[in-house]
């Protein structure tokens, strides 16, 4: 199936002389959620500006569902809905008459069935003739997903969705990004949040510097990437590890309490028998054992530093 977003050779070199975006190729697929990461000034912003339409590239050709940003511009426009991180719309207006006006800009007839459906699906359905200013911050960006929605886009674009909401927002807003997946809506967002991309992502995308690092599926890169600790709490504190534990490199944390050992989860062999069975050997007790994944977030800084 073709790509919803084909991005090719995009670059954007801004005219301080700045290079946004240098030679980004990048093919997202019809129904999946995207999280594109990477730190601040990595180019996400003026990556999702281009392809809405509100900076213009240097060079590269970009195509949503086949039509052309620039010589078929209004097209690809249509397909396209935008969430932007600030609350953007006149906040005197009511929740109806903000996301139905949004649909006409598009070019599209009123479809109050739809609009209704929409509020519903995003709990506004209440809060309809409510104005803005009166809603809940969660509201009010719920306001600016239904705005986004408002056309019928087939590609969604969410600007850090959950920057600065409380951990429950946080989970009703992951809550409704899946539901509109299950719509058949395709959805990119970035985040600093990189629970978030753990969360709810099917590929990620690593950018910095202007230049994508890494696009791969979430699940294949947690499962390449990723290394397992082993953590033991120590009966008795240990001042240093003793030479016997140097073929496991282990570390100490906790005020010499927790001995930590880091491993490839995909080894054949991955160390964890031989280090307890020496463990047993040298009288070394435990209270406690406990195995953890690590996360995107290693992941992720591991590959921006080695970048740098
Ligand atoms: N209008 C502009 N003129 C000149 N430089 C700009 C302009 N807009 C952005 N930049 C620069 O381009 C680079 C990429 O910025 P961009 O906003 O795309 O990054 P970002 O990944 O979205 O960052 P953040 O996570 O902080 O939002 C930065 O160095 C930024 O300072």
């Amino acid at each position: 199936m073709p790509s919803i977003l084909s991005i090719s050779a995009l670059s954007k070199h801004y005219k301080s002389g700045l290079k946004a975006l240098d030679g980004v190729d990048l093919e997202i697929r019809r129904g999946e959620i995207f999280a594109l990461l990477g730190p601040n000034g990595a180019g996400k912003t003026t990556l999702i500006s281009i392809v809405c339409g509100t900076v213009t590239k240097t060079a590269g050709t970009i195509a949503v569902d086949g039509h052309d940003i620039v010589t078929d511009a209004r097209a690809a426009r249509r397909k396209i809905g935008l969430v932007p991180q600030e609350v953007a719309v006149d906040i005197f207006g009511t929740v109806w008459n903000t996301v139905s006006f949004s649909r006409g800009l598009f070019g599209r007839s009123p479809d109050p069935a739809y609009i209704e459906q929409l509020l519903r699906d995003l709990s506004l359905w209440e809060k309809r003739n409510s104005k803005i200013i009166e809603l809940s911050g969660g509201m009010k960006r719920r306001v600016m997903i239904a705005k986004a929605l408002s056309h019928e886009p087939d590609l969604l674009f969410l600007d850090e969705p959950t920057a600065g909401v409380d951990v429950n927002l946080r989970r009703d807003m992951w809550a409704l990004v899946r539901k509109l997946r299950d719509k058949g809506v395709t959805i990119i967002l970035t985040t600093h949040y990189i629970e978030e991309a753990e969360e709810m992502a099917d590929r990620v995308g690593v950018i910095d510097g202007g230049k994508i690092l890494l696009v791969e599926d979430k699940d294949a890169l947690m499962r390449k990437l990723g290394k397992r600790r082993l953590t033991l709490a120590l009966q008795e504190p240990m001042s240093h590890v003793p030479d016997e534990l140097a073929p496991w490199s282990p570390t100490l944390e906790n005020d010499g309490l927790r001995l930590v050992y880091s491993f490839d989860a995909e080894a054949d062999d991955t160390g964890m028998p031989g280090l307890l069975r020496r463990l047993g050997e040298l009288g070394i007790d435990f209270r406690d054992l406990d195995t953890s994944r690590s996360s995107l977030e290693d992941i992720f800084v591991g590959l921006v530093e080695r970048a740098a």
